[in-house]
């Protein structure tokens, strides 16, 4: 292909972020049903209704999103919806209907499965979302569940990762770090007896809960610039952020929210806990900007209509050429421009 790859590059030298890059390049989206394509958390497309449709899909394969003993096919089911939810929610939409890859060892059993797909309904039902087809196929190892999500929107209802300007004040819902604590027991790396944070750690791996109801009603504010959901850790997700928009942000350490649970396995093995609420993922929280003069108090009000989450307001959007830096409370401030998040074939903050 001209300007495409040289034939000696691997996925691993562009990164997840830059093979996705080359797609994009391939597929620019320019087609008049296409309102966003590759870019965001959903793609965007018109139709002959007065909505758009939204579709996204995620998966979650053994070994890379989920380890078999860690969890349970119901817990695995809810997961795997939950995921797609969470990119929905974070464009302002109602999900609708789920079609399912489903790629399994003829070895697993049916009620294995049956499980897997109550998980998944049991996550669909309080929005009357719901599995319509899908696919079979025998996988030679392992586990893999593809979930494509359809959803809708009203065309002023939908929030991009492309709206955050300078001045705006970003905020996160509920807490960070959770999840990659409770990988962490998973894993087997922590050693000693604290059954509750175990637990709590592990619900917050195990079944996250997508922000949908609390995504529609900040989208609906028309106040909300640029929306994403944490699923590669608030930083690499801010940067996903600050790209689209053109932007940089200073985050204040001391307002990260980070998960109880995290604070005391972090601590317990020796690790850094704001580190893993900075670089953890899996949160399936949301991220967001808002113009600071046009209504913070407006937005949280919504906010606080629909659900009992808790936000926090972590820092503000600066120009382009800041970067993205947090500073701490002593005042020293850490460029993390050139940090990453997770990228399937780059770095893995978790390792
Ligand atoms: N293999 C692919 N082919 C086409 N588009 C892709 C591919 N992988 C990712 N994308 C698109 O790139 C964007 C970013 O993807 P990703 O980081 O997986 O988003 P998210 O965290 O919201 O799931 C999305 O618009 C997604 O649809
Ligand atoms: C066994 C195991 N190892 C590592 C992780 C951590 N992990 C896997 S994928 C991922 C990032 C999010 O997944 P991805 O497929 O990139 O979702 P997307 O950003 O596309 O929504 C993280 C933090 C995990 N969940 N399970
Ligand atoms: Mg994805």
């Amino acid at each position: 292909m001209p300007g495409g790859a040289t034939p000696t590059e691997t996925l691993g030298d562009v990164g997840e972020f830059g093979l996705i890059q080359r797609i994009r390049r391939l597929f620019p989206g320019t087609e008049p049903t296409v309102v966003h394509g590759i870019g965001d958390d959903v793609a965007v497309v018109r139709t002959d209704s007065d909505h758009l449709l939204l579709v996204t899909c995620d998966c979650q394969i053994e070994g890379v999103h989920f380890l078999r003993h860690a969890l349970n096919f119901w817990d695995l089911g809810w997961r795997a919806a939950s995921v797609n939810l969470s990119d929905l929610a974070a464009m302002g939409g109602e999900p609708l209907w789920a079609v399912v890859s489903l790629m399994a060892p003829a070895e697993l059993p049916v009620k294995a499965v049956e499980d897997l797909y109550r998980g998944m309904a049991d996550a669909l039902r309080p929005w009357q979302a719901t599995v319509v087809g899908g696919n079979t196929a025998r996988h030679p190892d392992r586990l893999v569940v593809d979930v494509t999500l359809l959803g809708r929107a009203r065309p002023d209802g939908i929030v991009t990762r492309d709206g955050a300007r300078p001045g705006d004040v970003i905020v996160v819902t509920g807490t960070l770090g959770g999840a990659r604590a409770g990988l962490e027991w998973a894993r087997g790396r922590v050693a000693g007896d604290a059954p509750e944070v175990r637990k709590q750690a592990m619900a917050r791996y195990r079944t996250p809960r997508a922000r949908v109801a609390e995504g529609k009603a900040l989208a609906a504010t028309g106040r909300v610039r640029a929306m994403l959901d944490v699923s590669d850790g608030l930083l690499g997700d801010l940067r996903h952020l600050c790209q689209a928009s053109g932007v940089g942000a200073l985050v204040e350490a001391a307002c990260i929210p980070v998960d109880p649970c995290c604070r005391q396995t972090a601590l317990s093995v020796g690790a850094d806990p704001l580190e893993w609420a900075l670089r953890g993922g899996e949160d399936y929280e949301l991220l967001f900007s808002v113009d600071r003069q046009g209504g913070v108090g407006q937005v949280m009000e919504a906010l606080g209509a629909v659900s009992d989450v808790a936000f926090a307001v972590i820092g503000w959007i600066v120009p382009r050429e800041a970067g993205i830096q947090v500073v701490f409370p002593d005042g020293t401030r850490r460029s993390l421009t050139a940090e990453g998040g997770w990228d399937h074939f780059g770095s893995r903050p978790d390792k």
